[in-house]
Parts: C-alpha cells; sequence; structure tokens
C-alpha cells in the first residue's frame, strides 16, 4: 500500500460478504452494499485508470443505498424483499429501459454479474502460480464473465487497465492481508461466501426471469 494510506485491509472487505447470508437464505442489501464500498474503495488503491470502472460502480451503489435510505426501505432489506416489492408494483422494465428511475432489479443485476467476476478473479489469484500474471487472471475472469454483457469500446478500455496490473504476488502483497501465504488461506475463505451470495441471488433472479433485464 502507498504510504499514508490506512492500513486497509482486503479482509474486512470480504468479511462483510459472510454476513450477507441469513438461517433463512436471505441475502441482506446493507452488508452486500458495504462489501461492494470496501471492493470500491479497494479498487481507488489501484490507480486512476480504473476510474471508469469505478465511477459506474459508486453509482450503481449510491441507487441502491438511496432505495435502503427512501420512504420503502422496509422493502429494500433483502435482495428477496427487493425483487417482491418491485415486481409487485410494476417497477421493472422489463422489455427496454424507459425514462423512470432505474429499478432496484436491474442495478442489484449489474453488481451481481460483476460479483461473478470477482469470484473467478479471487479464485484464479488463489490457485495461480507465484509467477502468474495478475493481468491474464483478470482478463481471462473478465472475458468468462462481464465481457458478454459489454460493448467493445468497454471490453477494450477494460483490458487496456488490466495490463497495468502488477504480478500476482504483488498484488496479493496490496491487499493487505499479510504475506501472500496469509493472502492465499483469507481467500480460501472468504470465497464460498462470495459463491453463496452469488448462488442464491443468481437462483432469485432467474426464478422470477430477471437475468436479462435492460
Ligand atoms: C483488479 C481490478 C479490476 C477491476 C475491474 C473489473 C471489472 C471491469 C468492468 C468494466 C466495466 C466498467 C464500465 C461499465 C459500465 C456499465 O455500462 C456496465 C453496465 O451497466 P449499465 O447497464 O447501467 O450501463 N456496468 C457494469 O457492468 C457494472 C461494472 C461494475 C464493476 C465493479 C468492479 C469493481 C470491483 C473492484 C474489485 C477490486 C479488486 C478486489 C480483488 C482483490
Amino acid at each position: 500500500m502507498a504510504a499514508g494510506q490506512g492500513a486497509f485491509s482486503l479482509r474486512e472487505v470480504l468479511a462483510a460478504f459472510q454476513t450477507c447470508v441469513t438461517e433463512r437464505r436471505e441475502v441482506l442489501l446493507g452488508p452486500y452494499l458495504s462489501g461492494w464500498r470496501g471492493l470500491i474503495r479497494f479498487l481507488h488503491s489501484l490507480g486512476s485508470i480504473f476510474s471508469f470502472v469505478s465511477k459506474d460502480a459508486v453509482a450503481k451503489v449510491q441507487i441502491m443505498e438511496n432505495y435502503c435510505r427512501g420512504e420503502q426501505r422496509e422493502k429494500y432489506v433483502s435482495l428477496q424483499s427487493m425483487v417482491e416489492y418491485e415486481l409487485a408494483n410494476g417497477l421493472v422494465d422489463l422489455q427496454k429501459r424507459s425514462g423512470r428511475p432505474d429499478s432496484g432489479c436491474r442495478t442489484v443485476l449489474r453488481l451481481h454479474r460483476a460479483l461473478r467476476w470477482l469470484q473467478l478473479f479471487l479464485e484464479g489469484l488463489r490457485t495461480g502460480r507465484e509467477d502468474s500474471r495478475t493481468s491474464v487472471i483478470c482478463t481471462d475472469s473478465y472475458n468468462a464473465s462481464l465481457a458478454t454483457y459489454h460493448p467493445w469500446v468497454v471490453r477494450k478500455a477494460a483490458t487496456v487497465a488490466f495490463c497495468t496490473l502488477p504480478s500476482r504476488n504483488a498484488f496479493l502483497e496490496i491487499m493487505n492481508v499479510g504475506t501472500t501465504e496469509e493472502a492465499v488461506t483469507m481467500l480460501g475463505e472468504a470465497l464460498p461466501y462470495i459463491c453463496d451470495v452469488y448462488g442464491i441471488t443468481q437462483e432469485l433472479f432467474a426464478r422470477h426471469k430477471l437475468l436479462d433485464l435492460p
């Protein structure tokens, strides 16, 4: 980490995702958004070349936080209650975007797709060799997930930005979790929770045919 920056560790960020899922398998929006806020903060430490990414992620997290603080806040406690409320009240644009404010469902769907990228990227970091290149791990996980939803120009900008990433071990260091072995162990502990959040959300959105919202 650059000198002077708080001892910010990815451990707390990923710990947020461990508190997302209730015993009734609901995904709580509060911890979900704080996990995203932590990821965005970490992204800022990777350099301004990623600002086009964090700008969009910040905007989406802000939309969701406004819903969570708005007059219908009790409908946005979990992804399940959000989906039920927005569908029951016809708030979701199913065919094409209208001039209405973005729904929570379509906004979460974009973050959900990015969570799939994160899961693949973290798994690639965890299982990568010492001399693996973070840019390759990042590009491969991006191409296997988010890339399909982005136009050519965004895919190009993303792959250019990935080239600036350091080696795998250097990246594990800036995660500020300790040694590379400790970082790998932490990833192994965090990943099952991220997979769980992703799986429950995927099933919820698939059940309601919300996986292709415009
Ligand atoms: C290791 C750093 C790599 C982080 C970047 C990987 C993801 C690259 C995404 C590039 C897309 C950004 C611009 C896309 C904008 C939107 O069009 C597009 C669609 O939304 P729309 O339908 O409202 O237009 N937006 C999206 O797809 C959402 C993108 C959100 C990406 C959030 C990624 C931030 C995660 C930060 C992780 C930090 C590293 C943590 C691992 C140690």
